[in-house]
């Protein structure tokens, strides 16, 4: 199986369960493992045949705009599901982390894990 990675993607949107935090954006960092055999795309050199990074985190600055969830968790379930409908991505890693949040660590959030991991060949 191969990935596609999307690093420490920063976005930004209204997230939170504090009343002040309905009235702010904050950024999330994120990091992305999507499967995918890259070797059709390789073969080719054509962007169509992969995963495109480039849309990808367009489509997720985009989501993040457009929702105001107060929970990372639900940030990350609705987030991994629009993603794999609209990207046919059979599994992937997401990470959600909340720089801030917590003054005494670095970031806190979640990481999830979802669909069917394709076997290694
Ligand atoms: N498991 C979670 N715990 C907490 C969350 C969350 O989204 N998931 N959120 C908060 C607050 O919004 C916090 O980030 C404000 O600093 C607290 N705990």
């Amino acid at each position: 199986m191969d990935l596609v990675l999307i690093e420490s993607l920063g976005v930004d949107t209204v997230i939170g369960v504090y009343d002040w935090e309905r009235t702010i954006t904050q950024r999330l960092v994120l990091d992305l493992a999507l499967a995918t055999d890259i070797r059709p795309s390789a073969a080719a050199d054509d962007i169509t045949l992969t995963l495109d990074y480039a849309a990808i985190s367009e489509r997720i600055q985009a989501f993040a705009a457009a929702h105001d969830f107060a929970l990372v968790e639900t940030f990350a379930e609705r987030l991994a599901d629009t993603l794999r409908e609209e990207f046919a991505i059979p599994w992937l890693r997401l990470t959600v982390r909340k720089p801030g949040a917590v003054p005494a660590a670095a970031a806190v959030g979640v990481q999830i894990e979802r669909g069917t991991r394709p076997e290694a060949s």
